[in-house]
């Protein structure tokens, strides 16, 4: 019970302290563009805009929706998840799902995203992995990448996690005894210092020359003079304003770039012409959606002092925290994590494993399961009897999913949803592979060091199953498609391809289409997930991109 308030009061006054920090930042924030004409313009302050408007050559402007959000608090990795669903994330859903999400209220699945200074990478896990060799060589070729993630990691820090649980060692070990090829199972790495998250936002205060960067003013259109894109209009403060550019550069993320094209005419014909929108080009923005889809397995542990409530709120443990950046104050999420080959055949690995020493029960219902939109049903019946108990998470992800899903435009306006249609578990062959992923965890669980730290299953059914056997395929069928969660990884509306090829929208120079002076570089135009989590990848093409910008300006 004591527990219980303690989480309670701490939530309380974090979403006080919050909306207190927006509305001071956006109250006294009237700043615009004080140029009329700029050499670039950069849509998005995330992985990828963050980084190439710190690095452009010459006249740069940044544009950013989201508030600037506090360094000092808000970069403590601990406080990431009470970021989600705040007014720093975008708060997307997906629309209902027929095959998936079935646990969620009105089978819709949460996928946040950052709109803060610096996007995504404010409000992720902060794992950094450079993932394989064979998933860039679609964009670049294999020498020239090591050398711009080089780059990328001078920019950006990367080291492991300072935090290291029992059950996560036990986890990497484990995972190494059960005979697949596994690939990289070790301690996380985090893009962090001294145990403080760090993402461009510091590189922006730290830089004499920073762009020039408007925060709080969403882009809605292109401005193009026949092929060409000359300038954007963007919203602030409830007013319309445009401005120029020579060169537009869109990094507002998977979801905000093809948005910003689609309500500026770029799209499919068919679906703009149903919008009432006028066509300026038409190409597939949108399609080819694809998403790095998880479940959560989560672990009984047998204790699990070392980051319980208490231990966070540890007054020597918060001094250690910010005197050396040790301590559960600085776990991202995740302090364990690899990589596996079902078949030798196999490229690239087909599952990564995520290992976080927390779960989903552990908060008491209070924060995490309304962020996932959990059904009650969920909750009352499956995790609450779990509460008080010591809890780890397995998270099996799917790094190539077959399934490919997309986004639409609901109207017109720029202030409606965009319907984000992610088709989760379409392809059977997306199922297989989940299972035979569970199957892998059973087999983890029996290890001798996973038994020490007395590791269990969760050993009753999910409602919504308890008409299949327990633990036949058929029930773990049920499981996934029911408690269906994102690793928040979408790519791909914005595919990288060849002139020639009918699904591209963006040339491998990241030039949309036929359009000039138009390019997107971020998360949308991977044409395929990666085999790691994306953030390192798309850095590394933003810093591409940013070199090629230099050389020819
Ligand atoms: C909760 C969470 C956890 C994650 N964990 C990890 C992890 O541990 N490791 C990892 O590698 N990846 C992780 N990811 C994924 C990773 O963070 C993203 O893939 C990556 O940051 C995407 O970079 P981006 O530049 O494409 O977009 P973003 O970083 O999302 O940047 C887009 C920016 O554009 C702005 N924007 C959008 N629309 C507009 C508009 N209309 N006008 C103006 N600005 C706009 C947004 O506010 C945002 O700042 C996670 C993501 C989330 C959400």
């Amino acid at each position: 019970m004591f527990n219980y308030f303690l989480y309670f009061i701490l939530i309380t006054i974090f979403k006080i302290f919050s909306e207190f920090l927006f509305f001071t930042e956006n109250s006294f924030d009237s700043s615009l563009p004080v140029e009329d004409n700029y050499d670039f313009i950069v849509v998005g302050s995330g992985s990828s805009g963050g980084l190439i408007a710190t690095n452009l050559k010459g006249k740069v402007l940044l544009i950013e929706a989201g508030a600037y959000g506090s360094g000092v608090f808000f970069n403590i990795p601990i406080i990431q998840p009470l970021l989600l669903r705040s007014k720093y994330d975008w708060k997307h859903e997906t629309i209902s799902q027929e095959n998936s999400c079935k646990a969620m209220n009105g089978n819709k699945c949460f996928w946040p995203a950052g709109k803060i200074l610096s996007g995504s990478h404010r409000l992720n896990n902060m794992i950094y992995h450079r993932g394989f060799k064979e998933d860039y060589e679609n964009y670049v070729n294999g020498n020239l990448a090591e050398k711009l993630f080089e780059e990328v990691e001078k920019n950006i820090p990367v080291s492991e996690t300072n935090f290291k649980s029992k059950a996560g060692e036990a986890f990497i070990y484990g995972m190494k005894e059960i005979g697949f090829e596994v690939l990289d199972f070790n301690f996380t790495n985090l893009t962090q210092f001294y145990g403080k998250r760090y993402t461009q936002f510091y590189n922006w205060h730290r830089k004499t020359s920073a762009p020039e960067t408007i925060l709080n003013a969403q882009v809605t259109k292109i401005i193009f003079k026949n092929k060409n894109a000359i300038g954007i209009e963007f919203i602030k403060n409830d007013k319309i304003h445009k401005i120029f550019g020579k060169k537009i550069i869109l990094s507002a993320g998977t979801i905000g770039s093809a948005k910003i094209l689609l309500h500026s005419g770029v799209g499919p014909k068919k679906h703009l012409e149903e919008m009432g929108i006028e066509i300026i080009e038409n190409l597939p923005v949108g399609e080819n959606l694809q998403d790095h889809v998880t479940t959560n397995i989560d672990l009984m542990v047998a204790q699990k002092s070392e980051n319980s409530i208490l231990d966070v709120c540890n007054p020597w443990k918060i001094i250690k925290y910010f005197w050396n950046g040790s301590g559960p104050m600085s776990l991202g999420g995740s302090d364990a994590m690899g990589f596996l080959k079902l078949q030798n055949s196999s490229i690239t690995p087909d599952l990564s494993f995520i290992f976080l020493p927390v779960g989903i029960a552990d908060d008491f219902g209070i924060h995490l399961r309304k962020v996932l939109n959990f059904k009650d049903d969920l909750w009352e019946k499956f995790y609450k009897p779990l509460t008080g108990q010591s809890f780890a998470t397995i998270l099996p992800i799917i790094l190539h999913p077959k399934s490919r899903g997309n986004l639409r435009l609901s109207s017109k306006n720029f202030n409606d949803p965009i319907l984000i249609d992610p088709k989760y578990y379409e392809a059977k062959n997306d199922i297989k592979i989940m299972i035979k992923a569970i199957r892998i965890i059973q087999k983890l669980i029996e290890t001798s060091i996973m038994k020490e730290i007395g590791a269990e299953l969760i050993p009753k059914s999910l409602p919504g199953c308890e008409n299949f056997k327990f633990n036949s395929d058929d029930y773990w069928e049920c499981y996934v498609r029911h408690l269906t969660l994102t690793m928040y990884h979408p790519v791909g509306t914005c595919k990288m391809g060849n002139y020639d090829e009918n699904s591209t929208v963006v040339l491998k120079n990241f030039q949309v289409k036929n359009l000039e002076n138009l390019f997107v570089v971020d998360g949308s135009v991977l044409s395929n997930s990666p085999s790691a989590n994306p953030h390192a990848l798309i850095s590394m093409l933003a810093m591409k991109f940013t070199n090629e910008m230099n050389k020819e300006h």
